[in-house]
């Protein structure tokens, strides 16, 4: 089966910073990838090499076998993603916005009203349709780019910390929506800090430090060792917090 996403030796540099080193993954459809990493490791920089939105230094990327470098618009279409800064169409209501996605994402006409009102219901959205967006609070905001981003199922969805500030009912539906996408075949990678969150939800996580992959394992894997969580075995890869120690000092 083909890979939703294959990088491979993917570089990215700033000037003096290396930002991304020599990554190399492939998403398979059904995953929903959790990506970790300390502030700073690479995470917003990989999902932006994957979009098109930066051009890599070295490597290679391709979303549902589609060469982001050679053709971006047509790999952009295979995703729906949320930027860490969102860049919404303020001027539009939250209606408006979807309609607008959907048509750009192809939806079909008889099914696009459905398709919002479910949308707009997962977001807790429905009494603020008409509200333009620009008005939003910001966790409103951060779902309708959320729903925006599901809209049409793309194979691909890549939220970069796109739960920060949602309440806990949205997170929660908006998780299990994300469960229910990669059990019909999609495919999720989503930054966050919240590992307790990861750890329920995501099939795989990916730890980037330093702009390298340094775990990449099936959630499921995790505990072998001594059932040790998610946040214990990120600490120690981060190396805030060596095998043996009991307590942060
Ligand atoms: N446009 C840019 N110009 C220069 N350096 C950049 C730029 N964008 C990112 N960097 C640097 O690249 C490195 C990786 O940043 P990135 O935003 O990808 O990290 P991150 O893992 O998403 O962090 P966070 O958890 O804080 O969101 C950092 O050292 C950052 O300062």
């Amino acid at each position: 089966m083909m890979n939703v996403v294959e990088i491979k030796g993917l570089s990215k540099s700033f000037r003096l910073t290396k930002a991304v080193d020599d990554v190399s993954l492939e998403i398979q459809a059904g995953d929903f990838v959790a990506l970790i990493g300390p502030n700073g490791a690479g995470k917003s920089t990989l999902m932006n090499c994957i979009m098109g939105r930066l051009i890599p230094s070295a490597g290679q990327i391709s979303v549902s076998g589609i060469n982001v470098a050679d053709d971006t618009v047509g790999a952009r279409k295979k995703v729906g993603f949320v930027p860490q800064e969102l860049d919404l169409h303020g001027y539009l209501t939250g209606e408006e916005y979807l309609r607008y996605l959907g048509s750009l994402r192809g939806v079909e006409a008889a099914k696009l009203d459905s398709e919002i009102e479910r949308l707009l219901g997962l977001g807790d959205l429905l009494e603020a349709r008409h509200r333009v967006i620009k008005e939003y609070s910001g966790g409103m905001a951060r779902k309708i780019a959320i729903v925006g981003a599901m809209i049409g199922a793309p194979p691909l969805l890549v939220l970069d910390e796109s739960f920060v500030g949602l309440d806990p009912e949205s997170t929660w539906r908006i998780r299990e929506a994300l469960k229910v996408h990669c059990e019909q075949g999609g495919a999720v990678l989503l930054s966050s800090h919240i590992l307790e969150m990861l750890e329920k939800v995501c099939s795989r996580v990916v730890m980037l430090r330093g702009g390298a992959v340094v775990l990449d394992s099936p959630m499921s894997d995790l505990d072998r060792e001594g059932g040790k969580d998610l946040t214990r075995i990120y600490l120690e890869l981060s190396g805030k917090l060596g095998p043996n120690a009991l307590s942060i000092a």
